[in-house]
């Protein structure tokens, strides 16, 4: 992977141009505009690189991603054709250090990988539709730039508190993009997103600025770890930072359900009052759980960010916590949550590179 890293957009485009080359049928699986899937290849390598001494860790992300693939029209035999072609490419770009011990490693990696994805999709594919398609039944704009959805599947979606699931719009054809559940599982089966439209996001735009009720979007399979674990009964310290706060919405009704006593303390963050569009929503579910405390932090000038909140409240040894926003604010708010001596462990939140690919 060291030969790889300074190299990796040749090695993608490359990569891609002989997969298309050599198996046309398989283009239209990919989106028309490749420059984010360019990235994904090699960031799904990386992290699987980077996981490779966690086996359990790197099982579950391969798992994920093969169940993920199934909504692209992906199957088994699909795999031997991208090993075949990625391993040209990466021949190709290092060169200088490729023999033949070096192939046979590859082969053996990439081996293993797609067979962990490939019978991943096949378990998936005797309980689970490789999509929903799922009908927008609300449509409620919050502030210029924030809309709250509220979908109904066209089939029961199991998911839990704390997950996303990658939709894609009738307007951007095989473009997915992730989005949190913003509530727990509901009785009568209806998911609902946030969704801030992002400038020259082509997703977020379209479900903030085109979507109505009546139109009909599609959703991936649930993915993302930052759930709660029943089992213990630790505090939860929340960071939701703008339209970050909505798995941690989830969160709280999840916790509720429970009916365990808890404390939960949420910090809000945002940076304006008028982007605190769902506090209405936070202070209500305060005034009904005696076990929560909301806490709202509206920059001051990039003065008070959201993680430094932290620092002035706790101690927080008894608590678990849970982080949710932009990438710069969930890197800064583990570093806060490190500096006031959470262990990693007791740190969840989503990956960063997913939400850089799918803020969009
Ligand atoms: N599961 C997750 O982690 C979710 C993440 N998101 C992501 O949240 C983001 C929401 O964007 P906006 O509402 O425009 O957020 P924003 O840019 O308005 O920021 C929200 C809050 O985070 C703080 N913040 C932003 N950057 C920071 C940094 N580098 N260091 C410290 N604090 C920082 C701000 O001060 C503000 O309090 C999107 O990128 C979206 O993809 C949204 C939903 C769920």
């Amino acid at each position: 992977m060291a030969e790889v890293g300074p190299v990796a957009d040749k090695v993608t485009s490359y990569f891609y141009a002989l997969l298309f080359v050599r198996h046309p049928g398989l283009r239209p699986l990919f989106p028309p505009a490749m420059d984010a899937q360019r990235d994904r290849l090699l960031k799904a390598l990386l992290t699987a690189a980077e996981h490779i001494d966690n086996t359990p860790v790197l099982v579950e992300y391969l798992q994920n991603l093969g169940r993920g693939h199934r909504k692209y029209g992906t199957r088994a035999e699909h795999y031997p054709a991208v090993g075949e072609c990625l391993i040209g490419a990466l021949n190709k770009y290092a060169d200088a250090v490729w023999d033949a011990d070096t192939e046979a490693a590859w082969v053996r990696t990439y081996t293993t990988i797609s067979q962990v994805m490939i019978d991943a999709a096949a378990a998936d594919e005797l309980r689970a539709p490789p999509w929903w398609q799922a009908e927008v039944v609300s449509h409620d704009l919050r502030t210029p730039e924030v809309a709250v959805l509220t979908l109904r599947p066209d089939q029961p979606y199991p998911f839990r508190a704390g997950q996303y699931a990658s939709l894609e719009t009738p307007w951007w054809p095989r473009i997915w993009r992730h989005y949190s559940f913003a509530s727990a599982p509901r009785s009568d089966g209806l998911l609902a997103f946030h969704v801030k439209a992002v400038p020259a996001g082509w997703v977020s735009n379209a479900l903030v600025h085109r979507a109505r009720p009546g139109d009909v979007v599609r959703l991936g399979p649930p993915a993302g770890s930052m759930t709660v674990d029943h089992t213990r009964d630790s505090g939860l310290l929340c960071l939701g930072g703008g339209t970050g706060i909505a798995p941690i919405k989830a969160l709280v009704e999840d916790v509720a359900e429970h009916g365990a006593r808890r404390p939960v303390e949420v910090f809000y963050g945002a940076r304006s009052n008028h982007d605190l569009y769902d506090i209405d929503t936070m202070l209500r579910l305060q005034q009904t759980h005696p076990w929560l405390e909301v806490h709202p932090v509206v920059d001051r000038d990039g003065l008070l960010q959201l993680p430094d909140a932290i620092r002035t409240f706790g101690p927080w040894t008894a608590y678990d916590a849970y982080v949710s926003g932009p990438p710069g604010m969930i890197r800064s708010g583990v570093d806060a949550l490190r500096g006031v001596g959470f262990p990693a462990e007791r740190i969840r939140h989503d990956s960063v590179e997913e939400l850089v690919a799918s803020g969009s």
